[in-house]
């Protein structure tokens, strides 16, 4: 039987200007759309807007105009409450630093964007948290402080944290950026574990040629437009 195609993410002639120094155009007609079970990349040239547009799907700049939908719900123009809200419960973030609280353990620091969105006990959170690092092989690291473990291993357990609550998309600014090419490849390899066994939705950011072409889909940028891959 043929899957029903489903947006979850859809940009819709997005544009941006920063104004410091002078008043300048770094996003143009920014258009694209990411269905259920994609797991797309982003790449292009240093300063062509990658992160400034991944700001504005992560709904955290709101400064733009143009439309976009996140689950097919208009998202453009609604409050910093109501954002901040449908971030915590439908979007997971992998950044290139980690961010993770070092005097924390393991778990605790993947319990924690859980305990924001409120929805599950800390009983469930620790259950979920502790099946979500089976996922990377990280189970026996569970009660560990993140201090104690190498990059490669705090990676895994940023992406682990970005799936707490089951979110409907990941994304990710150059999550493998800061790592070296064995601890790139095992990260990658998750990514790709998570879209082929689990359809997890994806988008992310990134630098690395060899990570884009191991994605379904690449979306090229230049100058501020989508060049190739809406
Ligand atoms: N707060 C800001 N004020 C003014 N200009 C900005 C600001 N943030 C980014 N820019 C400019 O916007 C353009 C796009 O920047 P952006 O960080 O989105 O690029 P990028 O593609 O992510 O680059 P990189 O690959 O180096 O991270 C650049 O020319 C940058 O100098």
């Amino acid at each position: 039987m043929k899957q029903e195609v489903k947006s979850v993410l859809e940009a819709q002639n997005i544009d941006k200007f920063f104004y410091n120094p002078v008043k300048t155009q770094v996003l143009k007609k920014v258009t694209f759309q990411i269905n259920r079970g994609e797991f797309v990349s982003v790449v292009g040239k240093s300063g062509c807007g990658k992160s400034t547009l991944l700001y504005i799907l992560s709904t955290m700049d709101t400064d733009y105009s143009g439309e976009l939908r996140l689950d097919q719900e208009m998202i453009s123009g609604k409050s910093h409450n109501h954002l901040a809200k449908i971030r915590n419960e439908k979007i997971g973030f992998v950044f290139q630093f980690h961010y993770l609280l070092n005097e924390f353990s393991v778990l605790e620091n993947i319990m924690i964007p859980g305990l924001k969105l409120g929805k599950y006990s800390r009983e469930e959170l620790e259950h979920r948290a502790l099946e979500k690092l089976k996922i990377f092989e990280m189970g026996d690291h569970a009660l560990k402080k993140a201090y104690q473990l190498s990059g490669g291993q705090k990676q895994r357990v940023a992406i682990a944290r970005a799936l707490i609550n089951d979110p409907l998309l990941i994304m990710g600014d150059e999550p493998t950026g800061n790592l070296d090419k064995k601890n790139s490849d095992i990260v990658f390899n998750k990514f790709k574990e998570l879209a082929q066994e689990f359809d997890q939705t994806m988008l992310i950011v990134t630098h690395d040629p060899e990570f884009a072409d191991g994605t379904d889909r690449i979306i090229e940028m230049e100058d501020g437009r989508v060049i190739s891959g809406q």
